[in-house]
């Protein structure tokens, strides 16, 4: 490990702003403040962070990795996908285990963490419940007992796959309480998707075109609002991913006006990507764009944005889930087969940057609370990651407010050959990435390692559902004043 001085920034947390320096020793924060006065170690390198800001790395609460998936497996692995999400500043990603149903719980997490093992920067899991018995239940407690997951996913889409019906909600939601695990749900109403892709189909409309007309915002809505009902009547928190609509972040912010423990997550390309892109007239751009939810009509992005500033959202992902060209053509005649996913990754930190903090709608501060903090706070694993103060991981990322990049599939890390941000001119980029305290990424050269990644277990929350601070070494910070 070497040491890392940071001089002359400005630290950005979720709470506040200021001028400091900051020490990186053995992968860990030793020091924020007045490098002057301290006694440096031996073989320290020193970095020049003047006029930059100096942030906790990005941590991206939604990816798919190495992920099998309508017939056909991501062309992002572990190794690219984070050495994409360094080169943009994001140093931690919670990806997803997903057992195909009736495939046991704990041979899924063994061959995710197989998978994962090429890892170039920190990664974590959801494991989802795509189905239920008995020894999903027992899985569940050995995973948060024992493994270090504290959240489960529940796909309310995707029925004949990967969808779970009420009961199994209500089951799994149960158990989370029991455990002091977060459940999250994807929301879309899986059944009402099936019957209108099987109209768009008798009617011959067979395009990409049809994919957003069957999954309208309000097959989000309903789904939304009966996860949150469900979770409101088993009592336990709920985290809604890719919120894409008014729809769904109405439902939200009405639970929360409640008194309801409910959070909402955002995905970059959510907030700056419209459904015109379904209407191009080349398949292969307009199938490019197929996830789910779709992108929107443009009158939805104010909600969500709405919902960013005022604290009714509360993290922002990507749901990077990258299949190429020719695996998108699977679905030349039948928009139902184009596998489901886009990328964004790399790009998240600076499109939400350039499109929140220098619009004024977001702070430097509050661009970090959406951008890490927020995600470390809900998944438990705050203060270790999502704050640059003593004690905490040395994952960083160094922004230029002034710099200025072109998002292009010709020039990002993501094995995809496309990119949905393409031709996007972003103002604010970053400069150097830390992860562990190593500098992975400097003006413009990446410097990911295959397998430096480590697995972060993040612990089960009390029976109230509160956080423990969580240290990585539980140790506390050495100060290094004189
Ligand atoms: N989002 C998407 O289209 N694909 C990945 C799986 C999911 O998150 O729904
Ligand atoms: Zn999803
Ligand atoms: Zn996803």
């Amino acid at each position: 490990m070497c040491n890392v001085l940071i001089k002359g920034g400005t630290v950005v947390n979720a709470d506040c702003q200021r001028r400091a320096d900051v020490l990186c020793v053995d992968g860990l924060i030793a020091a924020v403040g007045d490098a002057s006065q301290w006694d440096l170690p031996a073989h320290t390198d020193v970095v020049d962070a003047g006029g930059l800001y100096v942030m906790p790395g990005g941590i991206d609460p939604h990816t798919h990795m190495n992920f099998p998936f309508m017939g056909t497996t991501t062309v992002d692995d572990f190794y690219s996908g984070t050495a994409a999400a360094l080169a943009g500043g994001t140093t931690t990603i919670i990806d997803f285990v997903i057992p195909n149903p009736q495939q046991p719980l704990m041979e899924a997490y063994q061959q995710w963490r197989g998978w994962a093992e090429k890892a170039a920067a920190d990664y974590s899991f959801h494991v989802a419940i795509t189905w239920w018995d008995e020894s999903v239940r027992e899985d569940m407690g050995q995973l948060v007992q024992q493994e270090g997951v504290n959240s489960f996913k529940h796909f309310m889409a995707y029925k004949n796959a990967i969808m779970c019906d009420d009961e199994t909600l209500m089951n799994s939601f149960r158990r989370c309480l029991e455990l002091g695990a977060m459940p999250t749900v994807h929301a879309e109403n899986g059944e009402m998707v099936y019957l209108l892709q099987q109209e768009m189909l008798k009617q011959g409309i067979t395009g990409p075109e049809a994919h957003p007309l069957s999954r309208p915002p309000e097959v989000e809505g309903e789904a939304a609002n009966r996860a949150i009902t469900v979770a409101s009547i088993m009592g336990v928190p709920i985290y809604v991913v890719h919120v894409s609509c008014r729809e769904s972040a109405e439902a939200i912010a009405r639970a929360r006006g409640r008194g309801q423990r409910v959070y909402g997550e955002v995905l970059a390309g959510h907030l700056v990507v419209d459904d015109s892109v379904y209407r191009h007239p080349d398949f292969a751009f307009a199938a490019a764009h197929v996830m789910s939810p779709p992108f929107r009509d443009k009158s939805h992005q104010a909600a969500l944005w709405h919902g960013l500033q005022s604290g009714q959202l509360h993290t922002t992902a990507t749901d990077h889930c990258t299949f190429c060209a020719s695996q998108k053509a699977a679905g030349q005649d039948n928009f139902t087969t184009i596998p489901n996913g886009c990328g964004g990754v790399e790009e998240r930190m600076a499109v939400l940057w350039d499109t929140g903090v220098n619009s004024g709608r977001l702070t430097p501060s509050e661009f970090v609370a959406i951008t890490s903090a927020n995600t470390a706070r809900l998944f438990n694993i705050y203060p270790r990651k999502g704050a640059v103060t003593p004690g905490a991981d040395a994952d960083l990322v160094l922004w230029d407010p002034q710099g200025s990049k072109v998002l292009s599939a010709a020039t990002h890390h993501s094995r995809n050959d496309f990119n949905i941000f393409e031709g996007r001119i972003v103002t604010g980029v970053p400069v150097y990435t830390l992860s562990q305290g190593v500098v992975v990424w400097a003006d413009g050269a990446l410097r990911a390692r295959e397998g430096a990644g480590r697995y972060i277990k993040r612990p089960a929350f009390g029976p109230d559902f509160s956080a423990a601070a969580v240290w990585e070494r539980h140790r506390a910070p050495q100060a290094v004043q004189r």
